[in-house]
């Protein structure tokens, strides 16, 4: 790769698209549209002929068929994705193609457009693309978008989140955050967008368990007037308030059926209706969701819709328990002490940071927070000794024993399941790496899978 294709476009130049189909009238709709805000685009019938064009000039964006007579857009996602990854990605794919779009977002795309491909998504695309910030965190005016030092650890586990936030915001793909209570996913979805394109627009945290079920679709789709009693003028809803930005649907596993069908509409036609009007709305919003709980279970218990569930959780990010990077302890109790005293910070004494390197914090980073705020409050003098903690004693791993009425049976197979999901989940799906974390024989972790009836 020559160094002249990950370089920035020198001011007042125009950004270049390349584009690639082999309908010649799907090129002039892009080349049209992409000339009429004012940017420059290159045609290209072909991935051999794409290829070429890369080779020899840089482009801010590549818009791709998925459908091309020498190969799938994958393939130029992926060629991008290797050698000039400064380059965002988009895809069109056919009408109803669901799965298509999820690929190619899995396979590193940007975003995608479904055919017939709408005007107003084909220039809302082609604005984000162009308003990414750099790898390095610089954006198109010199700018620093906010970086990723808020997540305070220096484990490899919290390296590795780091660096996935700063690819998952170089893309529009719905995220599914997935992590015990406390862990900080939503603070991770609020690095995502801050350092995304959509930094400039709003960032909406909705806590789906706390919305009264008769109220969820005005809450989420706003309402017209009169739709019902009460509804006496127009309300916006949280799709209408995150335009541009992204829409954070915490304890997405709380939603009741019903309102999960409305989503699933909403994510994958990218419209919503608001209660009580005829139309429907093209919406833009970048959809982060989370939970606690794990939804591969809730979908196997019939609680929450498979198809909604692989719309959701395109690309995971999985938050680690703090139990599992005691290392981070120390650097958490500092930065968390200074938020927490803001000036006359206390001394943490040797042996209680110890007790809390130690301990198995149940709720994760807000525990911790708890722990210390409340230490500070009744520690004597400018130190925190160990009673002063008041940690509570060792309990279970993975919360609660046994849910009501639960036989032993019950609970040892619910316990088991949701080690090996989370095993599968971690190693992408790879029975034999899960079998290796888990301390079991492939053939063993088979067995089980079939005994649970897992499906993967
Ligand atoms: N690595 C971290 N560095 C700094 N602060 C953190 C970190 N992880 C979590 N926190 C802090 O811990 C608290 C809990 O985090 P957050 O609310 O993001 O967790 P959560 O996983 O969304 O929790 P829940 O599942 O209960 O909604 C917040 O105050 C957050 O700022």
């Amino acid at each position: 790769m020559s160094i002249a294709k990950t370089e920035r476009r020198p001011r007042g130049e125009l950004a270049r698209v390349l584009v690639v189909d082999d309908e010649a009238d799907i090129r002039e709709l892009l080349d049209l549209t992409v000339a009429r805000m004012g940017l420059s685009a290159d045609c290209a019938a072909s991935i051999a002929e794409a290829r070429g064009f890369l080779q020899r000039q840089s482009y801010q964006l590549c818009i791709t068929d998925m459908r091309l007579p020498d190969g799938d857009g994958l393939e130029i996602v992926k060629l991008i994705g290797e050698d000039y990854g400064e380059t965002p990605v988009a895809v069109i794919t056919a009408f109803g193609s669901a799965q298509n779009a999820v690929a190619a977002l899995k396979a590193g795309a940007f975003d995608y457009l479904a055919k017939p491909v709408a005007l107003d998504q084909l220039r809302s695309l082609i604005k984000s693309a162009l308003s990414l910030p750099r790898r390095d965190g610089v954006l198109d005016d010199g700018r620093l978008v906010a970086a990723t030092g808020q997540l305070i650890g220096a484990s490899g586990a919290i390296e590795q989140v780091r660096q996935m936030i700063e690819k998952l915001a170089r893309s529009q793909a719905p995220v599914y955050i997935s992590g015990e209570s406390g862990t900080g996913k939503e603070l991770a979805a609020r690095l995502i967008h801050d350092q995304s394109s959509r930094h400039a627009a709003p960032f909406v945290p909705v806590n789906c368990g706390a919305i009264p079920e008769n109220l969820m679709e005005s809450e989420f789709f706003g309402y017209r007037k009169g739709a019902f009693t009460g509804a006496d003028s127009d309300r916006e809803g949280f799709f209408q308030a995150a335009k541009g930005g992204t829409l954070f649907l915490d304890e997405v596993a709380d939603l009741p059926l019903a309102m999960q069908v409305k989503l699933l509409r909403a994510v994958q036609e990218k419209k919503v209706r608001k209660v009580g009007s005829a139309v429907e709305e093209l919406v833009d919003v970048r959809i982060i969701s989370a939970t606690h709980q794990i939804l591969k279970i809730c979908v196997d218990e019939g609680l929450f819709r498979q198809d909604l569930y692989y719309r959701l959780n395109v690309i995971e990010l999985r938050m680690p328990p703090l139990r599992e990077r005691h290392e981070d302890v120390a650097p958490l109790v500092a930065a968390l002490l200074a938020r927490i005293c803001d000036g006359q910070v206390p001394r943490l004494e040797p042996q209680a940071l110890r007790a809390l390197e130690n301990y198995s914090f149940p709720g994760n980073v807000r525990e911790l927070e708890n722990i210390l705020e409340r230490a500070t409050a009744l520690c004597s003098g400018n130190a925190v000794l160990v009673d002063d903690l008041q940690l509570a004693p060792a309990t279970a791993v993975g919360g609660s024993l046994g849910r009501d009425g639960e036989t032993l049976d019950d609970y040892i197979n619910r316990i088991e399941r949701q080690a090996i999901l989370e095993a599968l989940s971690k190693t992408a799906f790879n029975r034999t790496a899960a079998a290796r974390l888990l301390g079991v024989s492939f053939r063993s972790l088979r067995y089980r899978i079939e005994r649970l009836r897992i499906e993967e």
